[in-house]
């Protein structure tokens, strides 16, 4: 058993949360840089909080160049014991629709351009990816998202694509129709591998703004729409985040999943073969299994 401590990393539309006590933003160094941003910490009900913006105050950084490893290490070192990744997406359903939230249980990584795990040369690591998000923290974000008035969808499927162009008519139709994604961002990968190889309890609450480029009666996607969508479901989010501390409580109990045991037992790479420089780098992630 644990103090919790939440984190939101918040996406495109979500670059501030509010109703924190002791507010601050605090710069935080990282052995993998600088995170995409300060990280405002604070507390909601007594409870720790950590909220930063995926792509920066004033949306600096693109899908492909986000921080992702100093932003998961950065939390990691915070004490974040719970992550909630909050995102823009489109959506392939029907029922679906702009202004609804997806509780994202499974991924398609269509990412090439991005660092993916925190391991390598000198310290291999294979961690369990088959369930990448935490069913237990991701069914209170729906209830929490259900009471707070959100019309919620469970257990979607997340397409994460490279950007940052939207997708094509052809590539639309084949996520939708022969992969099976229910919705589509940018940003949910590596981002959810990060946070599993980090320990970390990850879900993901993905807000629909369009239909992406597939649906007959709306055209292609243009960032105008997305716009108009946003600014709502940024509020909604607000709303949910406010509320979640207290529905998840001080404790942070093990995970029944093993969320936070992920790196037992994943670690192949023999210590007296380790590099001392990269087992330096994972003090933080893995310094747990490591020391
Ligand atoms: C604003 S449209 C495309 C942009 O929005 C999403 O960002 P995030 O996942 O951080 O909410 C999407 O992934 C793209 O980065
Ligand atoms: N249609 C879409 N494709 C990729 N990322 C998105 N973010 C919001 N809408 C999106």
């Amino acid at each position: 058993m644990s103090d919790r401590m939440i984190a939101v990393i918040g996406g495109s539309g979500l670059y501030r949360i509010d109703g924190l006590e002791d507010a601050s933003w605090q710069d935080v160094e990282t052995p993998w840089g600088r995170p995409s941003d300060q990280i405002l910490t604070g507390q909601i009900d007594g409870i720790e909080i950590a909220f930063l913006p995926r792509h920066g105050r004033g949306h600096v950084h693109a899908p492909s160049s986000v921080p992702y490893r100093a932003n998961i290490d950065a939390l990691k070192r915070l004490g974040v014991t719970d992550l909630i990744s909050v995102s823009a997406c489109g959506s392939f359903r029907e029922e679906m629709a702009p202004g609804h939230f997806v509780i994202v249980d499974q991924f398609i990584d269509r990412t090439y351009l991005r660092e993916g795990s925190f391991f390598g040369t000198g310290c291999v690591a294979h961690v369990s990816l088959a369930h990448p998000t935490c069913p237990e923290l991701s069914a209170t974000c729906a209830t929490v998202a259900e009471d707070a008035g959100v019309t919620v969808h469970r257990d979607g499927t997340y397409l994460a694509m490279e950007g940052p162009q939207f997708s094509t008519l052809a590539e639309s139709r084949l996520f939708r129709e022969s992969w099976g994604a229910d919705v589509i961002g940018m940003t949910n990968m590596p981002e959810a591998r990060l946070a599993r190889e980090a320990e970390l309890c990850y879900a993901s609450i993905a807000m629909v703004t369009d239909f992406d480029s597939w649906h007959p009666d709306h055209g292609e996607v243009v960032i105008a729409t997305i716009i108009a969508t946003m600014s709502g479901n940024a509020e909604k989010a607000r709303k949910l985040i406010a509320r979640l501390p207290a529905a998840l409580g001080a404790a942070h109990p093990p995970c029944p999943k093993g969320c936070d045991r992920a790196l037992e037992g994943a670690i192949l790479t023999t210590p007296e073969h380790r590099d001392p420089a990269l087992v330096a780098r994972l003090d933080a992630v893995a310094g747990r299994v490591l020391d």
